[in-house]
């Protein structure tokens, strides 16, 4: 429990009606979890305006609300403080809340359109296996050490971040590592963090349902950089175009990491293989247990951020050397009669042709790559027919089906998907709904040697149809069939 003044200590308050000495017991943003006690903070959503609730929460017992309008009716006992912006003020009210757990750990933050849950998650492992203690927050799972508490975003509220990193601390986490989306950067979810470092890794087609514009996604991607403390450093890649972009008006001190030219951090592949390539790291030569050029870059950022940690170069490189393929992103299973499917969560046009980029250049002459994918409904249908052109452009053979259609009808998103194939193309489409059946598909069209790639859906272990989680999960109906195979 807190008082409401403390809370509000590094809040800029443009007007406070009634008492400021109320006692707090939690910090709410939705009506429909207002209790007595709650401070109710109305925030003007994509969908909503949490101003239109406050009514219902005064009637649920709170006692103080925290809004931009000024309410025109409100009980006497009621304590209304009228900000600028609630959301900016919730993040820092919610740090207040939970003792500003963010300043008690090292906290690094990772955004861009791909690799976020690779790099946050290898780190975290890293330091792991370097004897420390540290949180992650990603889309696959959080964890508080070594405790799993499962993940609704790739990066929560900002409620629900500060209250999970306090656990952390309470825990006797020395680090944090954090997925940072562009929703939450765009809703101010870390508003109020003290990150010591934040990372970019790339920005490409995504979210455009959301962001309307790329200059928009940019600019979100961006404002991560501009409100890092001076004390904080940044590392961005600067093999991507907009690299150097994210660093234009940070404060912070400027890192970057190059596979192809200049760079504070620097790494070259030696040799590529289907069980992992050769790395020259900072002239130091390690073997790793990761494929693809990306990958190159993401074990190079994890050697850059930990490093730039405080972290000691040689250890940090024999604990990469150690380092295992996250959950569900270009996990590899085998039949007994030779073919190899891959599971990785490629849901983006770059990363489609990024994996299959890294699949053909270990696979031999004589071996098919057979691709099934399908795009998520609700979300970004400008990525579909992309989707579909990469997967064509790079694989003997492609089948189109769902991944999860969520509101949308499958059938049409595959339709759309089917677009992007050019006439001539389409000899090597198939398009199959049913998922499990397009699995099915390439699993029996497949002979010996041949490469199935499962793309979109990785670690998931759902598919959402019409508002409902249905359990599925790539890798089991990859086994299911591979087991049942002669
Ligand atoms: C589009 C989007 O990002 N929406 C997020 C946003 O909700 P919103 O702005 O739409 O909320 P709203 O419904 O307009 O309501 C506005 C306000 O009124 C309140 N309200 C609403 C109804 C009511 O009865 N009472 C009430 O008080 C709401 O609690 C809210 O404070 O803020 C909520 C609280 O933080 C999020 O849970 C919610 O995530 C939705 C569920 C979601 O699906 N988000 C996805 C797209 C997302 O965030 N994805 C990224 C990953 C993307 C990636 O990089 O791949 C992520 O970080 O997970
Ligand atoms: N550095 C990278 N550049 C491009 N593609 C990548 C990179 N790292 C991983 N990928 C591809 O993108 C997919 C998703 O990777 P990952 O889950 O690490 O990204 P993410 O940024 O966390 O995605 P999300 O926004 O969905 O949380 C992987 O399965 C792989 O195909
Ligand atoms: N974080 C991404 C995940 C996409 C995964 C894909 N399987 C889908 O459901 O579209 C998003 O919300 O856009
Ligand atoms: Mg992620």
């Amino acid at each position: 429990m807190k008082k409401l003044f403390e809370i509000l200590q590094e809040v800029d308050i443009r007007q406070i009606f009634n008492k400021r000495d109320l006692d707090v017991t939690d910090i709410c943003f939705d009506s429909r979890k207002a209790k007595e006690g709650s401070v109710f903070v109305a925030v003007k959503g994509t969908v909503a305006d949490g101003h239109q609730f406050i009514p219902q929460v005064i009637d649920a017992g709170c006692k103080c609300v925290v809004c931009e309008d000024q309410p025109q009716k409100y009980p006497d006992d009621v304590t209304i403080v009228v900000v600028e912006n609630s959301s900016l003020v919730l993040g820092k009210m919610a740090s207040a809340f939970y003792d500003y757990p963010s300043r008690q750990l090292k906290l690094l933050g990772v955004t861009g359109t791909n690799g976020k849950t690779t790099i946050a998650t290898l780190l975290y492992k890293m330091v792991s296996i370097m004897g420390y203690k540290a949180g992650l927050f990603s889309t696959v799972a959080n964890y508080i050490g070594n405790e799993k508490v499962e993940a609704t975003h790739t990066t929560p509220d900002s409620v629900a971040i500060n209250k999970l990193m306090a656990e952390m601390v309470e825990a006797g986490c020395d680090y944090c590592f954090m997925e940072v989306s562009s929703h939450a950067l765009d809703q101010n979810r870390v508003e109020g963090l003290q990150f010591d470092g934040a990372l970019f890794t790339n920005i490409t087609h995504d979210h455009l349902d959301y962001h309307k514009t790329f200059k928009a996604y940019i600019e979100a991607k961006k404002s991560f950089f501009d409100n890092l403390d001076k004390e904080a450093f940044s590392l961005v890649n600067a093999d991507d175009k907009n690299g150097m972009v994210m660093m234009q008006n940070t404060r912070a001190a400027k890192n970057t990491y190059s596979l192809k030219g200049m760079g504070t951090f620097k790494a070259k592949i030696i040799e590529s293989m289907f069980e992992g390539m050769q790395l020259d790291i900072d002239g130091h030569e390690i073997w790793t247990q990761f494929v693809g050029n990306f990958n190159a870059q993401n074990l190079l950022a994890v050697y850059g951020a930990a490093v730039l940690l405080g972290f000691d170069k040689m250890e940090v490189l024999v604990a990469l050397s150690q380092l295992k393929s996250v959950d569900g992103r270009f996990e590899t299973i085998r039949s007994k009669t030779g073919k190899t499917a891959i599971v990785d969560y490629a849901h983006t046009p770059d990363a489609l042709k990024n994996v299959i980029e890294t699949i053909n250049l270990v696979r031999q002459g004589n071996q098919q790559l057979i691709t099934v994918v399908g795009a998520g409904g609700d979300r970004d249908p400008m990525k579909r027919p992309e989707m579909a052109k990469e997967a064509v452009q790079g694989s003997s053979r492609v089948i189109l089906t769902s991944d999860n259609p969520r509101s949308e009808d499958p059938a049409q998103i595959v339709e759309e998907m089917m677009k992007g194939v050019t006439f001539k193309e389409r000899i090597k489409v198939l398009s199959i709904v049913d998922r499990k059946e397009a699995i099915r598909t390439a699993c029996v069209v497949a002979q010996p040697g041949d490469i199935i790639l499962v793309a979109g859906k990785g670690h998931e272990t759902y598919q959402e149809v019409k508002g409902v989680k249905n359990h599925f999960d790539d890798r089991e109906v990859i086994n299911e069939i591979f087991n049942a195979e002669e």
